[in-house]
Formats: C-alpha cells, sequence, structure tokens
C-alpha cells in the first residue's frame, strides 16, 4: 500500500472522550495501538522505585532561606529535569472547579465554543498530527495563548464555565510570578545574572495545554501522551484531579511520578537546556492511562523572549568546553516545532552540535 504523503499542516482526528464514553467500542482502533508498550512495561516492573525531588519554595525565596534547598534545586534541575514544588503558595482550587467542569460539557459545547485554528494549534481538540499513519494519543486538549495578554484570542477561550476566563487568566499570572522566582534561582545556581537571565524570558509566550485522558478498555496497549520533551524554556504543571499516569525517562527507565497533595510539578524544556548549554536537561516524559478515571491536568509552558535568540549563553561555555548546540531566533524554532510530531527529544536532535 501506497504511503499517504505527510503534510505540515495539522490533520483532524476522532474526539477521545466521545470514543471512549461510546459504550458499543468492543476493541480499540488500531492507530491507538502501541506495539512497543508491553516490553516497555516489563522493564519498568523491575525498576527500583524512585520519587523525584521535592523542593519547597519557601525555603529558597523567604525567610526561611536554605543553601541545602538551593543545592537541592540545582541537582533537582541538573540529574532529573524534574521536581514537585511545594509551598508555592497559588491558589488552585479555581483551576481545579473549572477546567473539570470544561472538559465535563457536552461535546458540541466544547467544540462550537472553542474551535479549534489548526495553524496555531489553539482551541479544543488534537496536536500534532501530520500523517494518517501516526500513531494517536488517547487523550484530548485544549490549548490556548495566555501571555502576553494581547496574544489572547478569546474565540478559543470557552465561555463556559462562567467563571472559566477570569480563573484562567489570574493562574496565569500566578504562574508568571512562579516562573520568575524559579528562574531567577536557577540563575544563581548557574552563578549568572540574575536580572539578565529573567529578562531573556519576560514578555515570552506563555501558553496553557488542558490535557483530558479518558479511561481505556485496554489501557497497557495506549499512550494518553507520546514520549517527548516540551520544546519550551520552563512547565509548569498542575494535576487537576487526583489520577496519576505521568511517567518519566530516568536512567533508561520510566519512573512513575505520584503527585504529592497541592504540588505543582516543574520541569526543564528544550530551550533551557540549549541556554544552560547541556547542564540542565530536558526530560522525556509521556502519560499511561487506566480503566478506571480519566486523568486530568494543565500544563503552562513559558518561552523565551521572541528578540532574544535562542543559544547557549557565553557564560556557561567554561573554559575548554564548546557549544553543544546551534542557534536559532524563537520565530524558527516556533516553526520547527508546529511542523513536529511529538516523538522523543527529536527537536532537540535537530538542534545539536558535536553528534
Ligand atoms: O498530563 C501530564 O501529566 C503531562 C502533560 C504533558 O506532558 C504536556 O502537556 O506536555
Ligand atoms: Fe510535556
Amino acid at each position: 500500500m501506497a504511503t499517504k504523503p505527510t503534510t505540515s499542516v495539522p490533520l483532524a482526528v476522532d474526539n477521545v472522550q466521545a470514543l471512549a464514553s461510546n459504550t458499543s467500542l468492543k476493541a480499540i482502533p488500531p492507530r491507538y495501538i502501541r506495539p512497543q508498550l508491553s516490553t516497555d512495561q516489563e522493564n519498568n516492573h523491575r525498576a527500583p522505585h524512585h520519587q523525584i525531588p521535592v523542593i519547597d519554595l519557601n525555603k529558597l525565596t523567604h525567610q526561611q532561606f536554605s543553601p541545602q534547598e538551593m543545592a537541592k534545586y540545582h541537582q533537582a534541575c541538573q540529574d532529573w529535569g524534574f521536581f514537585q514544588l511545594v509551598n508555592h503558595g497559588v491558589a488552585e482550587e479555581e483551576m481545579i472547579r473549572d477546567v473539570s467542569g470544561f472538559f465535563e460539557l457536552p461535546l458540541e459545547v466544547k467544540r462550537d465554543g472553542c474551535s479549534q485554528d489548526a495553524a496555531r494549534m489553539e482551541g479544543y481538540g488534537q496536536s500534532f498530527v501530520f500523517s494518517e499513519e501516526q500513531k494517536l494519543d488517547w487523550g484530548d486538549m485544549l490549548f490556548l495563548y495566555t501571555r502576553p495578554v494581547l496574544s489572547r484570542n478569546l474565540n478559543h477561550w470557552p465561555a463556559l464555565p462562567l467563571s472559566f476566563r477570569e480563573t484562567v487568566s489570574n493562574y496565569s499570572l500566578e504562574m508568571e510570578r512562579i516562573k520568575t522566582l524559579l528562574l531567577g534561582m536557577m540563575a544563581k545556581n548557574l552563578g549568572i545574572d540574575e536580572e539578565k537571565f529573567i529578562n531573556m524570558f519576560s514578555d515570552g509566550t506563555q501558553t496553557m495545554r488542558m490535557n483530558y485522558y479518558p479511561p481505556c478498555l485496554e489501557p497497557s496497549k495506549v499512550l494518553g501522551i507520546s514520549p517527548h520533551s516540551d520544546a519550551t524554556g520552563l512547565t509548569i504543571l498542575l494535576q487537576i484531579n487526583e489520577v496519576n499516569g505521568l511517567q518519566i525517562r530516568h536512567d533508561g527507565r520510566w519512573i512513575p511520578v505520584q503527585m504529592l497533595p497541592k504540588a505543582l510539578l516543574i520541569n526543564i524544556g528544550d530551550v533551557l537546556e540549549i541556554v544552560s548549554n547541556g547542564r540542565y536537561k530536558s526530560i522525556e516524559h509521556r502519560v499511561v492511562v487506566n480503566t478506571e478515571k480519566e486523568r486530568m491536568s494543565v500544563a503552562t509552558f513559558h518561552e523565551m523572549n521572541r528578540n532574544v535568540a535562542i543559544k547557549p549563553l557565553s557564560e556557561l561555555i567554561l573554559e575548554g568546553e564548546v557549544e553543544q548546540y546551534k542557534s536559532i531566533h524563537a520565530e524558527e524554532f516556533v516553526k520547527l516545532l508546529s511542523s513536529h510530531r511529538l516523538d522523543g527529544k527529536n527537536l532537540l536532535d535537530l538542534m545539536k552540535l558535536n553528534k
């Protein structure tokens, strides 16, 4: 059979929430089935029990400042690329209420209220599907541009629940606050100018990906989201309900993340890996699903300011070291991102020098 051409325009696919709730569905459609998964899972059973680091924001920023916590933070960024953040002061209740409220609405209301703009991938649907052969994720998402405020296109922002827009707007500002604090402390740990580092990211685009992964008849055969690293600076993830499912790749194994109540999950994206010349690593992650209950999450992505070139910071190339990544203009990087399906660290591989 001739292979259908791959396009750079995202293709429309079925709504997974509707598919999963179809009671006459007796088997998972083949496009969702991942043959590789069973071997992965066998390997995981043999994985030692690891837990990702937990960082206390109070101990990085306030009267309780602790050099030990700063060192732990540096290690978490270097060795894990992922950590849970506690004592962050972000009120999560409204987001939990309104994001679940949105996904509970009937399909037509969700679709009509915030239809998808294929080019910007904004709105409700799926993303990163570029070919008929590509395996599909067991999940739907609502993707929004949230900052700068002028980049918001309310045509894609749900009008229901009634408080949704205000809630997301408040939360977006809180994410900005946490991002700035974390970047400042990161600069301290890296021994570079704090203000300069924060400014490199100020007024950068902030987007949110709200994920809904329905339960599945055969969860061991599908993935809620394909393995990928985030093509962004810093990601802050809020788990909307108590259903775990995120796994991160560490030392060649998939480690399940057990979220602590009220914690936020932070991860280093590809852009921070490039800027830090590989000192901090963006880590592959994926989502597994279960037979019982849906998982919901909101990932908030923070990009660098569009006027700053994405490249290793000269201050971080020590004597005897070389640049590990190419320099790329932010606009070019976004183009690269929107034309590639999620596939491990594929984007970073394109950016690597000295492969
Ligand atoms: O649902 C999750 O925990 C992960 C979501 C994610 O990786 C993403 O949206 O990029
Ligand atoms: Fe991600």
